[in-house]
């Protein structure tokens, strides 16, 4: 675990996602979790999506059982996902889209729009105490429904940044990052904790961490699929610099 302002929360739904190609143990995702903690990673998050396309039930018992680091329990807001996490109540749940066609988390959940659906998850999940986080687009009005629902923490959806940064289309990043910047300062100061995450590379996690009220970054599908060339504890260690050294930077210059 680090000393940093900038937790590192390592996802590892995607060493799931290989194991899961052939079915059986390899890779463990479980032992993924372990190596990262000793990288310096925060946290675990962990996605365990309804069609259970990577990180599975099993998982989620073992990744409980045998990780030191808190559990991000990523999650869809309904029943079945409410009792896994009510059961195992790990330190967090994030609420998150999910689509059962989508190749990944498109975009944030539109608490406005589902404001009644969502309160009595969020509100079971405080109760239960688990932090709660929203996982949302950056935007001030759902900024402000999740702060009304009850939710401590926010996590903004980084997906659009990075997709423009990838693919070098500069103005776009530009725009998308002063959208993020607009956005964690907004719900820090409705008293939200302000987290950020999806899609984030070594290109483009320093703009990110370079926003002072982030405290959490979470990252996985990049690590896991970098780890292949630089093993998984430097590709963890190299990225965990590079959040550092753009957090120093900003200090200085603020
Ligand atoms: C919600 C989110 O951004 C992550 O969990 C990430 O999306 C990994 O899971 P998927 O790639 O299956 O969406
Ligand atoms: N919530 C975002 C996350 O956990 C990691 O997203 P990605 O890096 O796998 O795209």
């Amino acid at each position: 675990m680090s000393t940093s302002s900038l937790r590192l929360g390592v996802n590892i739904d995607h060493v799931a996602t290989i194991r899961n190609a052939r079915g059986g143990q390899h890779p463990d995702p479980v032992r993924a979790a372990e190596m990262a903690a000793k990288a310096g990673a925060d946290g675990i998050t962990a996605h365990l999506r309804e069609d259970r396309r990577h990180i599975s039930d099993g998982d989620i018992d073992r990744l409980m059982g045998a990780i030191t680091l808190p559990l991000n329990l990523e999650m869809a807001a309904t029943d079945e996902m409410l009792a896994i996490a009510l059961r195992h109540r790990p330190h967090a749940c994030c609420l998150v889209p999910e689509r059962r066609e989508e190749l990944t988390t498109e975009g944030g959940l539109d608490a406005a729009a589902q404001h009644n659906h969502l309160a009595p998850y969020v509100g079971q999940l405080v109760d239960a105490g688990i932090r709660v986080s929203l996982f949302v687009n950056p935007d001030r009005i759902q900024l402000a429904v999740a702060k009304a629902m009850g939710a401590q923490v926010v996590e903004l959806h980084t997906g659009a940044f990075c997709d423009a940064v990838n693919e070098g289309r500069a103005e776009d990043a530009a725009s998308e990052l002063e959208r993020l910047r607009i956005a964690a300062r907004e719900g820090r100061e409705m008293g939200l904790e302000m987290h950020a995450g999806h899609g984030i590379t070594f290109e483009s996690v320093g703009p990110v961490a370079s926003i002072p009220e982030f405290v959490e970054l979470n990252i996985g599908h990049f690590l896991i699929g970098e780890a292949i060339f630089g093993g998984l504890d430097s590709t963890i260690r190299r990225m965990r610099a590079l959040m550092d050294q753009a957090r120093s930077s900003s200090t200085q210059i603020a």
